[in-house]
Order: structure tokens, then sequence, then C-alpha cells
């Protein structure tokens, strides 16, 4: 039995995406039942509820694929990945893109493997560690950061990797790395003060 029927999570996403297709809305159900079993005995997200899990992270990871559409070319890295957002939402939204998820937490990066195995995601890798030990020349089009913990040093690591852009979702648009420019900064559904950030570099 699924933790949530398809159709539940379909109106749950409603609000940030729609419409959604069948197949990546049963990629969703898969990996919502294994986020939900991992996070019962290892702690991958503070957010406990199914309900909440499909709205904020999935909900959050969806509205930001979508609405960067076009945007989003060739490579990026989900500095700070955790349990996969927003970089297996975008890999599973947009085939297209290739995704690194970086993650220096060996639970968290074990779970990611889990997910990019069982959903099949052939477009995206699972990198174990901090950021900063990327090969030096390794660059992406895009970097996405979401709630990652001392925002300063994960933006520096974020601008030196980022050939093109970063994506922020997070509460404040107060800093950027050095050198780069907003270009859109929208508001994300359901919430007073959550914004969907993309700075492009100048
Ligand atoms: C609060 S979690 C948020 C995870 C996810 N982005 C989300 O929105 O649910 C932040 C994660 O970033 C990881 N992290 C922080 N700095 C990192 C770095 N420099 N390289 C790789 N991972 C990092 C931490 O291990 C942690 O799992």
């Amino acid at each position: 039995m699924p933790v949530l029927p398809e159709t539940e999570i379909k109106s749950l996403l409603a609000p940030y995406l729609s419409p959604i297709n069948s197949t990546l809305l049963s990629q969703l159900s898969g990996y919502l039942d294994l986020l939900v079993r991992w996070n019962a005995r290892t702690n991958l997200t503070a957010i406990r509820t199914p309900e909440e899990m499909v709205r904020r992270h999935f909900g959050e990871s969806l509205f930001a694929a979508q609405n960067l559409g076009d945007a989003l070319p060739g490579t990026l890295l989900d500095l700070g990945s955790g349990a996969g957002f927003p970089g297996v939402p975008i890999a599973l939204f947009q085939p297209t893109i290739s995704v690194t998820l970086a993650e220096s937490q060996n639970k968290k990066a074990t779970f990611l493997r889990e997910v990019v195995r069982t959903l099949g995601l052939t477009n995206a890798e699972v990198w174990v560690g901090r950021v900063e030990g990327l090969p030096t020349d390794r660059m992406f089009h895009t970097v996405t950061l979401r709630a990652v913990d001392k925002m300063e040093v994960a933006l520096e690591a974020a601008g030196a990797r980022a050939s093109r852009q970063v994506i922020l979702l997070s509460t404040s648009a107060s800093q950027l790395p050095p050198g780069f420019i907003v270009r859109s900064n929208i508001r994300i559904p359901e919430s007073e003060s959550r914004f969907l950030l993309r700075a492009e570099r100048g």
C-alpha cells in the first residue's frame, strides 16, 4: 500500500505543479514511500507527515523546476541535497538535465543513492562529501541551494561552481555570491515568506 494515494498527491501538488503527468506522479509516489520508510528509522527530514513532505519538499522543488523551465540547461549541482530537495524532483521533471546531488552526511547520501537506484534515475548522480571536495575544475551551469546551513559559506561554494546561475529556495534574498545579479524572485505558493530566486553571473 502506498503511503498516500496518487490522487491525493496530485491534489496536494496542484498549487505548485499542474497538470502533472502520470509517470511523474507514480515516481513521486515511490519516492514518498522511500522517504517515509527511511525517515522513521534515520532522521532525514524534520518534516514528519507525508502530506507536509509532499507540499513542502516535493511542491517547492517542482515549483522551481516548472518555473525555471528553459532557464535550466545542461548540468545542475544541488548543494546540500539532504533527502534530495530540490535536486531529485528537478531531475524527475526535466530528464534532459544532468543533476549532481551533493551531500556531506553519509546516511543522507546513502538514502540518495537508494532513491536514484529505485527510481531508475539515469540523469542523477550522488557526490558524497562536501562540494568543496569536488575536483577543482568541475563546474555546473546551475547550482541550487535550499535550506543549507551556514549560508555565507554555502553561497561562496555555490558561486565557485556555477558557470551561469544560482537558484535559491529560501526566505531571503539579502545575500548572493559575489558577481551574481538577481534575475527573478517569485514567492512560493502557500507561503508568506519563502521565495524562488534566480541569480545570474553578471
Ligand atoms: C538542512 S539540510 C537541507 C537539505 C535539502 N536541501 C532540503 O531543502 O531539504 C542541509 C544539508 O546540506 C548539507 N551540506 C551543508 N553544507 C554542505 C557542503 N558544503 N557540501 C555538501 N553538503 C552540505 C548538510 O549535510 C545537510 O544535509
